[in-house]
C-alpha cells in the first residue's frame, strides 16, 4: 500500500516540474507580451483576454476539476503574469528604488533634503507684498526655518482671483529671501520660465494642476535647480511617479515629491492628506517625500506650517 501511495507521489512530483517548467515557459512568454504592451502604450491588465481564455479552458475541460477550480487556478496564473509584466516595468523607471537602492539627497544652499533630518519648509502661499514677505521671512528666521516658499505665479481655480505678481513676484522673493538668507521654493507654469526660476529662485515648483502638463516635466528636466513636484488633485501614485520620472529622464536628477492632498468626499478640509503616499513613495522611489499639511486641510486652525519629511 505504501508502495503505491510512494509511486503516486512519484508521479505527482514529476507532474509538478513540469508544470514548473510549463508555468516560467508561459511567464516568459507573458513577460516579452508586457514588454510590447509597454512600448505600445497598451494597458498591461487585459480583462477580456483573461476572460477568452478562462472560457475556452473551461469548455475544453474535461474534469475531474470543476471549472470553478479552473478558473480560480487560472486566474492566480494571469495574476502573477500581470505581476510580472508590472514589476519588470518599475524595474525600469530611473526613480525606482529597485533602480537606486539608496535616497536621493537634494541640497537647497546647503541644506540637505532626503535624509533623515526633517526639513521644515513655508511661506505665504501668494507673494503680495514687500511688507508681507518680511513679515514672513523674519518669522521664519526666528523659528529656525530656512526655506521659503512663496507664490508669485498662481494658476487659480476661478479666473477672477488673484493671479500672482508673475516676474515681480519672483524678483520681490529673491529680494527679501537674501536679506533674510533663506533659500526659496516658488512655482512656475509655462515651459518657458524655466530660465526666470534659474535666475530667481531656488527650488521649481510644478503645481498639482500641473502634474502632468507633460512640456512643463520636459523643461523642468533641463533645468538645473531643483524641482519639487505635487501630486495632482486626482492622480493615483503611478501616474505621480511616472510625472516625476519624467523629469528625470529629461536629465535633471534633483526631484522631491510632495503629498499635498488629494479631492475626496470629505467636505471639513479641502483636500484629503493622503498619508499612506508617504511610505508607499518612499518604498517605491528613491525620492525625497515632502507632506503639505497646510494646503492639504486648507485650515490654519489644524495646521500652520508646513513639514516636509
Ligand atoms: O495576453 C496578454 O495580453 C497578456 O498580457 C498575458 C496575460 C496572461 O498571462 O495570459 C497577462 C495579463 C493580462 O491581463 C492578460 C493575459
Amino acid at each position: 500500500m505504501s508502495e503505491h501511495l510512494d509511486e503516486l507521489r512519484g508521479k505527482l512530483d514529476a507532474i509538478n516540474i513540469h508544470m514548473l517548467k510549463l508555468l516560467n515557459e508561459r511567464a516568459e512568454i507573458a513577460r516579452e507580451i508586457g514588454e510590447i504592451k509597454e512600448k505600445q502604450g497598451i494597458p498591461k491588465f487585459d480583462p477580456i483576454r483573461e476572460g477568452t481564455m478562462l472560457d475556452e479552458l473551461t469548455k475544453l475541460n474535461p474534469g475531474p476539476f470543476k471549472d470553478d477550480a479552473v478558473k480560480h487556478i487560472f486566474k492566480e496564473i494571469f495574476k502573477a503574469s500581470l505581476d510580472l509584466q508590472i514589476e519588470d516595468h518599475t524595474l525600469q523607471l530611473l526613480v525606482s528604488r529597485k533602480k537606486q537602492p539608496e535616497n536621493t539627497l537634494i541640497d537647497i544652499k546647503g541644506i540637505s533634503v532626503g535624509g533623515t533630518s526633517p526639513v521644515l519648509v513655508a511661506g505665504p502661499c501668494s507673494v503680495e507684498s514687500y511688507e508681507q514677505l518680511r513679515t514672513v521671512a523674519a518669522a521664519l528666521k526666528e523659528a529656525g526655518v530656512k526655506v521659503m516658499r512663496g507664490g508669485a505665479f498662481k494658476p487659480r481655480t476661478s479666473p477672477y482671483d488673484f493671479q500672482g505678481l508673475g516676474i515681480d513676484g519672483l524678483r520681490m522673493l529673491k529680494e527679501v529671501a537674501d536679506e533674510y538668507g533663506l533659500a526659496t521654493i516658488s512655482e512656475i507654469v509655462h515651459p518657458n520660465h524655466i530660465e526666470l526660476a534659474e535666475k530667481y529662485i531656488d527650488v521649481i515648483q510644478i503645481g498639482a494642476r500641473n502634474m502632468q502638463n507633460f512640456e512643463l516635466l520636459k523643461a523642468a528636466g533641463q533645468a538645473k535647480i531643483p524641482v519639487l513636484l505635487k501630486r495632482g488633485i486626482a492622480a493615483t501614485l503611478e501616474e505621480f511617479v511616472h510625472a516625476a520620472e519624467y523629469i528625470v529622464v529629461h536629465g535633471n536628477s534633483q526631484v522631491m515629491l510632495i503629498e499635498r492632498g488629494i479631492r475626496t468626499y470629505e467636505k471639513w478640509t479641502r483636500n484629503t492628506l493622503d498619508i499612506s503616499a508617504v511610505p508607499l513613495l518612499k518604498q517605491e522611489t528613491h525620492l525625497p517625500v515632502l507632506v503639505d499639511v497646510t494646503h492639504s486641510t486648507g485650515r490654519k486652525d489644524v495646521y500652520y506650517l508646513l513639514r516636509l519629511f
